[in-house]
């Protein structure tokens, strides 16, 4: 059984964050383990509160299944705080595994999911950790610190701050997503879904990533298959739920394969 760990925030509304990347592990066939970084109530137009979990709790929880269950890969999302960002750097050093590194920064809706004061942390201390690190094209622009790049020159410039690979997602722009590797810079092209339901896509996305990487897939291939299960997720979403942009469907997804 190939052993994913999550560590991320959770989405009350189901969409996003730790429930999203579960759905895709179980969609996938993996067994999914998580530590949790942060607790939102939040729904499909927005965030209402964050509770932060302190950084010791969020190292107890890691170490707890590293240490008895074991863990194949890793995918990392909300980090909510620079003592967190810390403590998830220190554990994922130890760790001889793939990881993946989503830099979510600022919810769809305008909430912020990582303190101003912690992107300094996520670029220097997380970034080089990663096998793949996942960023917007808006998350890209801010680790690079040049709001005014293009989706190619932010993988370019996210590339050079240390994680193996990068792919820049185009959900927000034009659905293309640009991945860069050492040996330079690749488009991943397919259908753009003019769908309602996009919450939690950047998350499914980065979960199944990982799940592809603990599973073998060189970065490229594991990062062509992620973008084609996360559209068929939006296409597949669940529109009328909530009053904001409904929760993709990861479920539904994989059956659609
Ligand atoms: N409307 C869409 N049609 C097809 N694919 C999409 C669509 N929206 C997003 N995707 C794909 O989903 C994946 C996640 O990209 P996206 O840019 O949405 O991430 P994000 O902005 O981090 O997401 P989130 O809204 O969860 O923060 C990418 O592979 C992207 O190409
Ligand atoms: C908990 C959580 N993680 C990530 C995102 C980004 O989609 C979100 N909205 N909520």
């Amino acid at each position: 059984m190939v052993r994913l760990l999550s560590v991320a925030g959770s989405d009350s509304g189901g969409g996003a964050g730790i429930q999203a990347d579960l759905k895709v592990f179980a969609a996938l066939g993996v067994h999914g383990m998580t530590a949790l970084t942060a607790l939102t109530a939040q729904h499909t137009q927005g965030v209402e509160a964050v509770h932060e979990v302190p950084p010791w709790f969020v190292r107890a929880q890691i170490r707890a299944v590293v240490g008895d269950i074991g863990v194949d890969a890793v995918k990392v999302g909300m980090l909510a705080a620079a003592g967190i960002v810390e403590v998830v750097a220190d554990e994922l050093a130890e760790l001889d595994r793939p990881v993946v590194i989503d830099p979510v920064m600022v919810a769809t809706s305008g909430a912020r999911l990582l303190a101003e004061d912690a992107v300094d942390a996520l670029r220097e201390r997380l970034l080089p950790l990663a096998t793949l690190a996942t960023p917007n094209l808006a998350e890209a622009r801010v680790l690079a610190g040049d709001l005014s790049l293009d989706a190619e020159a932010a993988a370019a410039a996210v590339h050079s701050l240390g994680p193996g690979s990068v792919v820049v997602t185009g959900g927000d722009e034009d659905g293309v997503d640009w991945f860069h590797d050492a040996s330079g810079l690749r488009p991943i092209e397919g259908p753009l879904h003019a769908s309602g339901a996009t919450h939690g896509s950047g998350c499914a996305h980065s979960a199944a990533l990982a799940v592809y990487l603990a599973q073998g897939y060189a970065p490229f291939d594991a990062a062509v298959a992620a973008r084609a299960l996360a559209a068929r997720a939006v296409a597949c979403g669940l529109e009328d739920l909530g009053g904001g942009p409904g929760p993709v469907n990861v479920g539904a997804a994989v059956v659609a394969r």
